[in-house]
């Protein structure tokens, strides 16, 4: 069609024809090079190399182009690496690298909030490098990506689809060819990741309908029809260069994107062949190249002769005609079909790219983004269903919320009050002993020892008051939680010890008045009873500092909840059986059991922890291996990537062809 027009065209090279040598490359080099050969080997002489389609054979025929000293021109080929001027010298194309629309995911993933994303890709040069600037582009825009995954065989497909599951990424985005594209939400299908929960992108310059192929797929588990597929994409979204920005707007064939849509379908009819079949997406890039390709050669013609050459005479390895063909191309300016037509310093297209989204069957775009102008335009006239209750936009991963875990209210006002009334109760005890300490049931008890106990018991009161106290970091600073937490637990200790203590020497004290073995009376100052708790308060004194230094508090975040067993109220009788004081009016055994069960709690609590602890340590191990196996990934891809590129640079060096 582009042919025809130009050969129509009486002031577009007046006295030439354009002809057109063409074959299927089959997105394979091997038969791309082979058409290639073929081509250049028969007469008459080439004038400039038209194509590839896919990157992969453009790459390797714009090496072998720039041998023969040949300008190549491409209409589809996306690759970022063929905007290496260093490597491919000669090479201009119609459609943008598809890093030139790496801003239309950024802006995609901001108009809904997504900040984490997943990769998966078809390993080849071309889409390795793309993800590579990609990661850098979405991580300098705050993006996280979680997951990045290349695909090459069926069993790493799987591999790869399983492992972002496991990642718990819910927006995926997917650039590989239709075949493998169906295979990846096959997969993707039988694991659930096609619900309303997930969101797809996928390149957009796929045919039209490309996973209709009338095939079922057949995974290792898993096989899906046309029909399942269809269910699988409804609702994604994709991106690519708008072939048709504008309707209206004329062309420089006088058309405008509307009429010359007409026209090709006229073609399509015309020549009721398979070749134009989904052809829509590619056939305006293609059309314009062929116009670029005219408007170059026209305004070659004259410094050509200049040179004494004519466009017809000349030869491969024309350095001169190439430069001649090379400074046209570079300022070839027209209103395509596909928009304003220019190339880049190397070769590259800018564009308008398109986000369209699968809706019952049908692609609707949705929004347009203008690489020049670096502005996106939403048609917010489209409604975004995401067929889900209430119409929630998904999430980019399950939800993280963090939640203290703290002694619920209405516990830390029943604790505070009892143990506040526990304080008054022994305050009042400790003046009534001090008041009649001279009594003499108050004096044979040892009042100054009832003081301790008495004091010790209001310590182990404020440490409940201190527990219930929530330190959780966003109240306290890291320094005084970690003050908090030291001072409930010395508080604690030290007050039971020493009202422990004080009872074991008070008993001690009777046991050996009742059990005296000799006929005197005998007598024990309160000397020997401090004796006995200093001892005991020394030690436990010991045991704390060795436990300060040697294990200290860390605040740390953990999942799972806080279980409160300093409640529960018991007796432990054991002490009190081996010992005939039990039946004592004089000692307080609601205090003693008090203090025995707090301690065991106490031991459960520390048990728990030290599970969470495992389970911590478990998450952040499985956490870091992830995050080391993507960054490996990552570097294997970088390198694969510049390997490539070093073997065509050697090549081209070792000028093997
Ligand atoms: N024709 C497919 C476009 C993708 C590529 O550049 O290979």
């Amino acid at each position: 069609m582009a042919v025809d027009y130009v050969n129509n065209r009486s002031n577009l090279l007046p006295g030439y024809q354009l002809d057109l040598y063409w074959g299927d490359t089959k997105c394979d080099p091997g038969h791309g090079l082979k058409l290639l050969f073929e081509a250049l080997t028969k007469l008459p002489h080439k004038t400039l190399i038209f194509g590839a389609s896919c990157s992969q054979v453009t790459e390797y025929m714009a090496k072998v182009s720039q041998q023969y000293n040949l300008l190549q021109i491409s209409y589809i080929s996306e690759s970022p690496v063929l905007s290496n001027r260093e490597i491919f010298h000669n090479f201009f194309r119609t459609y943008p690298s598809s890093s030139s629309l790496d801003p239309v995911i950024i802006q995609l993933l901001n108009r809904f909030g997504w900040k984490k994303i997943a990769l998966i890709y078809q390993l080849q040069s071309g889409f390795s490098v793309r993800m590579s600037k990609l990661v850098e582009r979405l991580r300098s825009h705050g993006i996280s990506v979680s997951t990045r995954m290349s695909v090459r065989f069926k069993e790493d497909l799987v591999t790869a689809i399983n492992l972002i599951k496991e990642s718990q990424t819910r927006i995926i985005f997917a650039e590989l060819f239709s075949d493998k594209t169906r295979e990846v939400i096959c997969q993707a299908y039988h694991l659930n990741m096609t619900t309303s929960k997930y969101v797809w992108i996928l390149s957009g310059w796929h045919n039209p309908n490309w996973w209709i192929k009338n095939t079922t797929i057949n995974l290792s588990e898993s096989y899906c029809s046309d029909s399942v597929l269809s269910e699988a994409l409804d609702g994604h979204f994709s991106f690519n260069a708008a072939s048709s920005p504008s309707i209206t707007d004329k062309t420089v064939s006088g058309q405008s994107s509307a009429d010359w849509l007409k026209e090709f379908h006229q073609y399509q009819q015309k020549y009721n062949t398979s070749l134009f079949q989904g052809a829509e997406e590619f056939a305006p890039f293609s059309y314009d190249a062929i116009i670029a390709v005219a408007l170059m050669l026209n305004r070659s013609i004259n410094d050509l002769a200049k040179k004494n050459k004519l466009l017809e005479n000349v030869t491969y390895h024309d350095k001169e005609a190439l430069e001649i063909m090379k400074f046209h191309m570079e300022r070839v300016k027209f209103n395509g079909i596909t928009g304003p037509v220019a190339f880049s310093k190397s070769g590259d297209r800018n564009a308008i790219a398109v986000i369209k989204r699968l809706i019952d069957g049908k692609d609707v775009s949705i929004g347009y983004y203008s690489s020049e102008q670096r502005e996106m335009k939403w048609n917010y006239s489209i409604p975004i269903n995401w067929a889900n209750p209430g119409n929630k936009t998904p999430l980019d991963g399950p939800k993280i919320e963090l939640v203290p875990e703290t002694v619920p209210l209405f516990l830390q006002i029943f604790l505070c009050s009892l143990s506040a009334f526990g304080i008054l109760l022994t305050l009042s005890f400790i003046t009534l002993n001090i008041y009649y300490k001279n009594e003499k049931v108050i004096k044979i008890s040892s009042p100054n020892v009832n003081n301790v106990i008495g004091f010790s018991g209001i310590a182990c009161f404020v440490s409940v008051i201190l527990f219930s106290i929530d330190s959780h970091e966003h109240r306290f600073s890291e320094k005084l939680a970690i003050v908090h937490c030291w001072s409930q637990l010395w508080l604690f200790c030290l007050g039971f010890t020493t009202a422990y203590a004080a009872l074991i020497a008070k008993t001690w004290r009777i046991y050996k008045i009742f059990n005296k073995t000799k006929v005197k009376y005998q007598v024990i100052k309160d000397k020997q009873l401090y004796l006995i708790i200093f001892c005991m308060v020394a030690f436990e004194i010991f045991t704390l500092f060795l436990w300060t230094v040697i294990d200290p508090i860390k605040i740390k975040e953990a999942n799972g909840t806080i279980q409160l067993y300093t409640l529960w109220i018991g007796y432990d009788d054991q002490l009190f059986t081996t010992m005939p004081s039990t039946k004592s009016n004089y000692i307080d055994r609601k205090k003693v059991a008090l203090a025995v069960s707090s301690a065991r709690g106490f031991e459960k609590d520390t048990d728990l922890s030290d599970n969470e602890d495992k389970l911590m340590h478990l998450q952040y191990r499985k956490t870091t291996i992830l995050k080391e196996i993507q960054k490996l990934q990552t570097e294997l891809e970088t390198k694969k990537g510049q390997l490539e590129y070093l073997k065509s640079a050697k090549r081209e060096e070792s000028n093997a062809w």
